[in-house]
């Protein structure tokens, strides 16, 4: 792939109109700055890594707290092969991970024969990102090449029929930051990315889920396979019984403090989205339970499941690759 061009997107010539200079620094509510990234930017952290790998990935995955882990423990060896990996710190612009259970590099590899770029690692609100910072690997996935986006998530269970362990397909979210005004495309919009006002009704897209189940049924796993909605709060103390209550009461089956910036972000610059939620604890609802949820309990829950998540991973990787295929023969 040759180097990007910022003045071109999808074969077309992009009207300078369409570019629209970011304020260089923004303060976040701590008074702490952070430096805005332009298209262009974005573009040279794009070309570095381009540079780095032979890899050109079609499918990105983010690996949730947890999870990420296991991507380079013996048997990721046999899940993501070929691997490429480039730590954060020596990728320009990027963030760095400060969470237990993100590693914070980039793989570049292969599940099957499908080309991937994953997250080991992402980033969080409550690390003290703005999320558009949170959000900025996917705009980088982007100009990678990057077609679907598959977003992992640990979350607590709030759906009164989830288990720990469960695995909950993502149908949609409630971007309950959203409604305080905290969004991700936040500030001047950029065409070359995406519209100032994209749809967002259907995020997660339906001919994805339908194959997640089909795969969960030939895995065999389809007794742990679940769907429902997601939430994402700040963070990072885990909820109070009130608050979750209120969030059971308006239809939130898992609640997590990730996942809705990055793929509010994928839809504005048209990635394909799946997301799914590893049920790592379930939420307390009542006054009368000693329960407390705790992140140890939640990177032994990704742990556990860590054989099931690779496989299911790698199959939905195959099978999403040959639906897209499918759509441009
Ligand atoms: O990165 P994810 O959303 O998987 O991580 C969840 C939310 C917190 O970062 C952490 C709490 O244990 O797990
Ligand atoms: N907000 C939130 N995030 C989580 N991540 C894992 N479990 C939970 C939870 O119970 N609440």
């Amino acid at each position: 792939m040759a180097p990007i061009n910022v003045d071109v997107v999808n074969d077309s010539k992009v009207a300078p109109t369409a570019k629209k200079a970011l304020p260089e620094v923004e303060t976040d509510s701590n008074g702490q700055e952070h430096k805005r990234y332009s298209y262009e930017t974005l573009v040279e952290t794009a070309n570095f890594l381009l540079s780095k790998t032979s890899v050109r990935p079609t499918i990105g995955v983010i690996c949730g707290s947890g999870m990420g882990s296991y991507w380079n423990e013996g048997s990721l060896a046999e899940t993501i092969t070929d691997a490429q990996c480039v730590p954060y710190e020596e990728i320009p612009n990027f963030p760095v991970s400060t969470v237990e259970g993100h590693h914070g590099r980039l793989v570049f590899g292969h599940l099957g024969d499908v080309p991937v770029v994953a997250m080991q690692g992402r980033f969080h609100y409550y690390e003290g990102y703005p999320l558009w910072k949170c959000c900025l690997p996917v705009r980088v996935m982007k100009l990678l090449g990057v077609q679907t986006l598959i977003a992992t998530n640990a979350a607590g269970g709030l759906n009164p029929n989830y288990k720990i362990g469960d695995i909950m397909i993502v149908k949609d979210h409630i971007n309950m930051m959203g409604f305080a005004g905290n969004n991700p495309l936040h500030g001047p919009n950029d065409e070359r990315f995406g519209p100032r006002f994209p749809p967002m009704n259907k995020a997660y897209r339906f001919e994805y889920r339908k194959i997640a189940k089909e795969v969960a049924k030939e895995l065999n796993i389809e007794n742990i396979v679940k769907e429902g909605v997601y939430t994402c709060l700040g963070g990072p103390n885990f909820e109070t019984v009130a608050e979750l209550n209120m969030l059971k009461m308006v239809g939130v089956d898992a609640v997590g403090m990730s996942t809705v910036h990055e793929v509010i972000t994928a839809r504005h610059c048209d990635m394909n989205v799946f997301a799914m939620s590893l049920i790592t604890n379930e939420c307390v609802t009542s006054y009368d339970l000693d329960a407390e949820a705790n992140h140890e309990e939640v990177l032994d829950v990704g742990r556990m499941r860590q054989d099931i998540l690779r496989k299911f991973v790698k199959q939905l990787a195959d099978r999403f690759a040959k639906a897209k295929a499918n759509e441009n023969p």
